[in-house]
């Protein structure tokens, strides 16, 4: 499998535009992600942020322009395994659920492994292994409906990062889950970043929070707004969502 050289962007939109029939959801985006970037997406309700990255995950196709993967057209693109996707969670919505650490974990190889094939010593190996980069080894066997939000979070963690991706993608990973387990979890992102190189992209709301673990921010509102490092952010933050959020900007902006 040819892999990316340094270079070449991650994921690339070149004058992307969306429609859901009359509504324009996103209007000429250009976007990249470079590899090693831990980039965080930041807008107000409804401003585009789950199109782009349903876009980038080819769940939508765009109305124009193109979006590339890894350097390859989104149509032609067919290595799935490559990008990690750990979706919105209903809190505790896992409650009932049957399944295991392990099992929930395993679950993430399917795209590898094929639904009825046998996992092989060596699969196991990687569950446990992706287990215990996300600290849960002492869970491995309890159900998951036993969790908490933030132990739960990091078992979807561990099930995006048991096929070795090299993008992961991750919506609003944070809701539901307690002060001190956010902490972890952004300190886990940012260890898998430095260890592994791996290329992040998170969606939240809790923006004063999120844009301190971020090396990157951009802003979305049908336009990308802003587009830079997390220090630029910091620095002109204010402005930056002020002119996207109005004076409902007090209520973000409190963490800064
Ligand atoms: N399937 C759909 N059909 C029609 N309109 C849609 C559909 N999905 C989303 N929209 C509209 O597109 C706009 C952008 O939605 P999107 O979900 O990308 O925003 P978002 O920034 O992720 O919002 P939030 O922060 O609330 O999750 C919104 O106005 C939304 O109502």
């Amino acid at each position: 499998m040819e892999r990316t050289s340094q270079g070449e962007p991650v994921v690339k939109l070149t004058d992307v535009s969306f429609q859901y029939e009359e509504k324009v959801v996103l209007d000429h985006v250009a976007f990249s992600l470079e590899r090693g970037d831990f980039v965080g997406i930041v807008g107000p309700n409804g401003s585009g942020k789950s199109t782009l990255m349903k876009l980038i995950l080819g769940l939508l196709s765009p109305t124009k322009g193109t979006v590339e993967l890894f350097g390859q057209p989104l149509p032609k693109f067919r290595e799935w395994s490559r990008i990690g996707y750990v979706a919105q969670q209903v809190a505790h919505g896992a409650g009932g659920f049957p399944a295991t650490v392990r099992e929930v974990v395993a679950s993430g190889l399917v795209g590898k492994v094929g639904l009825f094939r046998r996992l092989t010593s060596r699969h196991h190996e990687k569950v446990r292994d992706a287990v215990e980069r996300v600290g849960l080894t002492a869970k491995l066997d309890q159900r998951i409906g036993s969790l908490s939000g933030g132990q739960l979070q990091r078992v979807f963690i561990a099930r995006a990062l048991v096929a070795d991706p090299e993008l992961l993608i991750l919506d609003e990973p944070t809701v539901g889950v307690d002060q001190e387990s956010i902490e972890q979890f952004y300190s886990l992102l940012r260890s898998l970043k430095e260890e592994n190189g791996m290329t992040m992209m998170i969606v939240s709301h809790d923006v004063g929070v999120m844009t301190q673990w971020v090396n990157k921010v951009a802003c979305v509102q049908k336009k990308i707004h802003f587009h830079g490092t997390a220090h630029e952010f910091a620095h002109n933050h204010e402005q930056i969502l002020q002119q996207m959020y109005g004076d409902s900007v007090k209520l973000l902006s409190h963490h800064h």
